[in-house]
């Protein structure tokens, strides 16, 4: 068998069109939607990231607006800024560049962004909702990974979905919206013993890890969709995912690439959550 290799790039291009669409209602009705990103330090990563969702705001419509601060800002001063963001009604998202120096506590800071402007879904109140199957901003990677799947049209009700990697922002969530979807959740980590056999068992897997080239073929049953969540920049300068591309790619039946694979939805879905933020609050002002 032979993968079918999911764009990223496409998918996104696709969404991005009809969220294009979705600003143009909104200002008509008056609502322009705007996003604050607060970028902390000159990690070159994070630069380049801020710089793409920026690009990608105005791609689609969306106001964008960067504050940058050096790496020496204080908490206090940090979640001050915040609370200033919090009751601008022109601003419908706010997001945190991660990650932050580590002077800086960062669920403190999550926890200062207003949840209905927490368009990263971080926040312990968007999680908790996320959890419980109520309306709330989901975060941003686990988004685009679902939205890809789902995007296959293959049943996800009953599938086994393994995640490689228990993260705040990517494993943990991925595994619960997958739950959310019916599927049965097995999630694995450092301490799981025997991970190949494991991965094995997987219908859908996500890998999520940071370990350049860690799954092979001898992880991956025939037929499996395979997720690839790993950035991953080699000493040559190239960028590599958590899975061994040309291996995998005989066995899966889906495969994701890096790069263009799950790294533009997690922009894309950044651009719809601040649409819904838009959308669902941008007629009344926050009040602090
Ligand atoms: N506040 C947040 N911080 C971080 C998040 C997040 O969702 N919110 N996620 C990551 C970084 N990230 C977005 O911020 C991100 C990572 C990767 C990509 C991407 O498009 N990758 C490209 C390759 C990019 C390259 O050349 O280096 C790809 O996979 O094709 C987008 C966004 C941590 N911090």
């Amino acid at each position: 068998m032979t993968a079918q290799i999911i764009s990223g790039t496409e998918l996104a291009k696709e969404k991005r069109a009809q969220l294009a669409k979705e600003v143009e209602q909104l200002k008509s009705k008056g609502i322009e939607p705007g996003l604050a990103v607060i970028l902390v330090g000159d990690n070159p990563a994070s630069h380049s990231y801020v710089k793409g969702k920026q690009k990608a705001c105005a791609e689609v419509g969306i106001r964008s607006i960067l504050l940058t601060f050096p790496d020496t800002i204080t908490e206090a001063a940090l979640l001050e800024q915040i609370k200033q963001l919090n009751a601008d009604p022109s601003i419908h998202g706010i997001l945190v560049q991660l990650p932050l120096p580590p002077h800086i506590d960062e669920l403190n800071v999550i926890e200062t962004i207003a949840p209905e402007k927490d368009v990263d879904g971080f926040h312990p109140i968007n999680i908790g909702r996320m959890m419980i199957g109520q309306k709330a901003f989901l975060p941003c990677t686990p988004y685009g990974i679902l939205f890809m799947v789902q995007s296959l049209g293959v049943e996800i009700a009953g599938k086994h979905v393994v995640v490689v990697g228990r993260s705040n922002i990517v494993g943990k969530p991925v595994g619960q919206l997958f739950l959310r979807e019916h599927a049965t959740v097995t999630y694995c980590h450092s301490k799981t013993k025997d991970l190949a056999a494991m991965t094995r068992q997987a219908d859908i897997l996500i890998v999520a890890v940071g370990r350049a080239n860690m799954i092979g073929a001898d992880h991956v049953k025939e037929g499996a969709i395979v997720i690839d969540v790993g950035v991953n920049r080699l000493e040559n300068g190239k960028l590599c995912g958590d899975v061994r591309f040309e291996e995998v790619k005989e066995v899966a039946s889906y495969l994701t690439p890096v790069p263009k694979g799950v790294g533009p939805m997690t922009i894309t879905m950044l651009l719809h959550n601040t649409v819904e933020a838009a959308r669902e609050y941008g007629h009344q002002q926050v009040q602090r």
